[in-house]
This record gives C-alpha cells, structure tokens and sequence, in this order.
C-alpha cells in the first residue's frame, strides 16, 4: 500500500497493492496493522455504502465533537469526485480543500480525519460509494456545510447536480458552527 499525505494530519489517498491473475485481481482493502504503521491508527466501528447515480453530490457533511467521524472512503464501482474540507478552526488551512478521484479502476481510497467536512459528487452511473467511519451515526450531531459556497471555491466537475433537500439549505462556511 502506497500513503500520500496532502496536509499535517489531513487527509491522505491510500493505494493499495493489486495482486492480479488469470483469474481477475485481489487486494487488500483495510489492514489496521498497515494503516498504523503508516499513521493511521484510527479504530472504525461502522461501515457504510450508498449507490449513486451520476450527477448526485452528498455532502459536505460531518458530526460534531464527542461523535466526530474520521472516514476511509473508496468506491466499489464507478467513479466519484471526493471532497475534504477543513473546518477546525484554529488550522492555518481553515476553509480549504483537498480533491481526490475515486476510481473503481484503480481501486484507490481517501482517509478523511475528524475535523473535515466531507462529501463526493458521482461521475458515473452506478457509482457504488463504501466507507468506514470511526464514530456511530448520531444525526443529533449533524453536520453539513453549502456545497456550492463560494468562499469554498471547489469545483465539482457538475453543472446541475442531483442534491437532496437537505443538503440544498446547508449552511455557508461564515455561517458554520461545527464545534471543532
Ligand atoms: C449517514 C447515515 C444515514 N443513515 C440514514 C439516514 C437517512 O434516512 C438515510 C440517508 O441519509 P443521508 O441522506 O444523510 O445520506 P448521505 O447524504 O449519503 O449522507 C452521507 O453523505 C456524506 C458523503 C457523508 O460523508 C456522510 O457519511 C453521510 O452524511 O440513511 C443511517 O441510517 N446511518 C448513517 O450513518
């Protein structure tokens, strides 16, 4: 497994190592003992997966502080543009991004840390989105943040994207209170 770290404690994209036979190909998707050894000793409890149809964008969401989540994202099939924003208000890159393609192809993953909003805008059909989170879903402590905020100046690579209600009336990073 190849670690690329884009910020100090920030995220990082993990590409795995892919074993491939006639058959087709194997690789080992999470190993505790490989993600500590590079860093990464987060302990996740819960394991999601959403499907999308292309042009869906979920996000930006997070929890706040006791039930932050850290998050391993990849997709199982398809591809998905990936968001990370920093929202811990005391970092020198409050209020950036980091993108990462998730490519079913390539198999590659993102760790997103708490303290970071999240959320992906689907490129394909069937854009099959699996992740672990470190803290049990507690919709009490929901989070989200506007999508198209200008201040967040992310370019999600859709014009007219599919949103649900909810994610439509997020509030702006000026307006946020996220507790981190
Ligand atoms: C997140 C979650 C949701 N739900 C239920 C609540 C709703 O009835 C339904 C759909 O939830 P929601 O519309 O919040 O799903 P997404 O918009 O995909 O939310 C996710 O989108 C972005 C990408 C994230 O990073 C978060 O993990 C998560 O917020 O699933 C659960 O039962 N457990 C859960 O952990």
């Amino acid at each position: 497994m190849e670690f690329k770290r884009f910020l100090m404690d920030g995220p990082v994209e993990i590409i795995p190592r892919r074993f491939g036979d006639a058959r087709g190909y194997f690789f080992e998707s999470y190993s505790y003992r490989v993600f500590a050894e590079n860093g990464i000793s987060t302990e996740f409890v819960q394991d999601n997966q959403s499907v999308s149809q292309r042009g869906v964008l979920r996000g930006l969401h997070f929890q706040k502080p006791p039930y932050a989540q850290a998050k391993l994202v990849r997709v199982a099939a398809g591809r998905a543009l990936d968001i990370a924003v920093d929202i811990r208000k005391n970092s020198p890159t409050y209020g950036q991004h980091i993108a990462c393609e998730l490519d079913a192809e390539k198999n590659n993953m993102f760790f997103i840390p708490e303290g970071f909003a999240h959320g992906f805008a689907a490129l394909t059909d069937n854009t099959i989105f699996m992740y672990k989170c470190s803290h049990y879903y507690n919709p009490a402590a929901e989070g989200g943040l506007l999508w198209n905020d200008p201040a967040l100046g992310i370019n999600w690579e859709l014009t007219e994207p599919i949103l649900s209600p909810k994610d439509i009336i997020l509030p702006k990073l000026q307006e946020l209170d996220s507790g981190f």
